[in-house]
């Protein structure tokens, strides 16, 4: 296999995803639709544990590489102050023949909005250059 996704992890050959990543099982709910990103969609929800959490449905089916990269950096970067922390994930087996297999991606809920809400909010859609700055500065730590 010229590809290995981490939750295929060698000493767990010969679980399936299923196995690894347990379904939900009620501890997780979904409500409001945040945003779409090139993995899935992403939705305000609750988990049982971590109360409101963004969860972002990423579809194995279409394309697992991009989710094993993204989860991959998640694991690695979840913990730094400026990248949504990464919860867990949760399997979801295709309903039907026809549908996909999805992972569900729990994230730490970052409420502020984002950087292209900020900038079209702002008079002129321009930021002050301190807070460019300020951005520019964060993004590089
Ligand atoms: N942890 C989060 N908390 C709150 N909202 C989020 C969170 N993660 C994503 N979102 C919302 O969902 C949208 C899509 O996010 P996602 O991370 O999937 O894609 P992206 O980073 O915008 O693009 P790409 O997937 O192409 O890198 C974001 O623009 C944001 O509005």
């Amino acid at each position: 296999m010229p590809f290995c996704a981490p939750w295929r992890r060698p000493q767990a050959e010969s679980s399936t995803l299923s196995e690894i990543y347990k379904p939900p099982d009620g501890r997780l709910t979904k409500d409001v639709l945040l945003g779409v990103g090139g993995t899935g969609d992403v939705y305000k929800g609750r988990h049982h544990h971590r109360g409101v959490v963004a969860v972002k449905i990423a579809n194995i089916s279409r394309d697992e590489e991009s989710v094993c990269r993204e989860l991959k950096f998640l694991q690695q970067f979840g913990g730094h102050n400026n990248i949504a922390s990464y919860y867990g994930a949760y399997y979801r087996a295709p309903l039907t023949e026809c549908s996909s297999e999805l992972l569900e991606i729990v994230l730490e809920y970052c409420g502020g909005g984002s950087l292209h809400n900020l900038i079209h909010k702002t008079n002129g859609q321009s930021l002050k250059e301190t807070w460019i700055g300020y951005v520019c500065k964060e993004v590089l730590k």
